[in-house]
């Protein structure tokens, strides 16, 4: 079944696309949270584009996101982020899934917050650790004991990532499940306006 086709009730999809209201939909969460493989599926479903903040690095730097570290290091690395966010955000409207840090950087917000909307895809400790530990792609998290390090980035990170629109649990259940959440959250918005505007 595609995603399309798994995306639950047939005015699901387009409740979603009257919430987000022609914005970017801007994903927010920590390496594992399924800012990736959820935000293909939404962007397959609402039928928009799929950009990967850390995949327009790699192709603007013509190299890894873990080169980029090595060699610049990581505020080289932030400072690129904003500019490619800058042009990305400009372009919209997208799904748009994001590095797990670029929400962190209160610039990034303020242009997020002005043209899109923000989606923290939050997760436990146990469901981020299983889903990373199996990849050495990501800098931050080679250390000597990385699911420790995962948990500090938890600590200092989530505070913030609240900060974000909506909030969609990542949990441990089948991608398109966590997929309809996310439409539902959307859908929610278009509901809630209609309630204001009869106010
Ligand atoms: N609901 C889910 N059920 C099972 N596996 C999942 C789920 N969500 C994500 N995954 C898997 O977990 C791994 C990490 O997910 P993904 O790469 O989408 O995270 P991410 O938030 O983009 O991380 P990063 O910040 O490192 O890019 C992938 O292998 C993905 O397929
Ligand atoms: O959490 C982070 O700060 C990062 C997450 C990755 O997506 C990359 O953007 C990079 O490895 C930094
Ligand atoms: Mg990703």
């Amino acid at each position: 079944m595609n995603a399309k086709q798994d995306s639950g009730k047939p005015g699901l999809r387009q409740k979603a696309l009257a919430g987000l209201a022609g914005r970017n939909l801007i994903l927010v969460g920590l390496m594992g949270a399924g800012k990736t493989a959820i935000g293909k599926l939404v962007a397959n479903t609402l039928n928009l584009p799929y950009i990967d903040t850390d995949q327009e690095i790699e192709t603007a730097a013509r190299m890894t996101v873990s080169e980029l570290f090595t060699r610049y290091g990581e505020p080289e690395f932030r400072a690129l982020e904003t500019r490619v966010f800058e042009r990305i955000l400009a372009e919209g409207p997208a799904v748009v899934s994001t590095g797990g840090g670029a929400f962190i950087n209160p610039v990034n917000r303020e242009l997020i917050a002005r043209s899109g909307l923000s989606m923290w895809l939050k997760a436990d400790l146990e469901t981020l650790w299983d889903r990373v530990k199996r990849r050495q792609t990501r800098p931050l998290l080679k250390t000597e004991n990385p699911k420790q390090t995962l948990k500090e980035l938890m600590d200092k990170r989530y505070p913030v990532y609240a900060e974000a629109e909506l909030t969609v649990w990542s949990r441990n259940v089948r991608k398109e499940t966590v997929m309809r959440d996310v439409l539902k959250a959307l859908a929610g918005l278009a509901e809630n306006e209609g309630t204001n505007s009869d106010a």
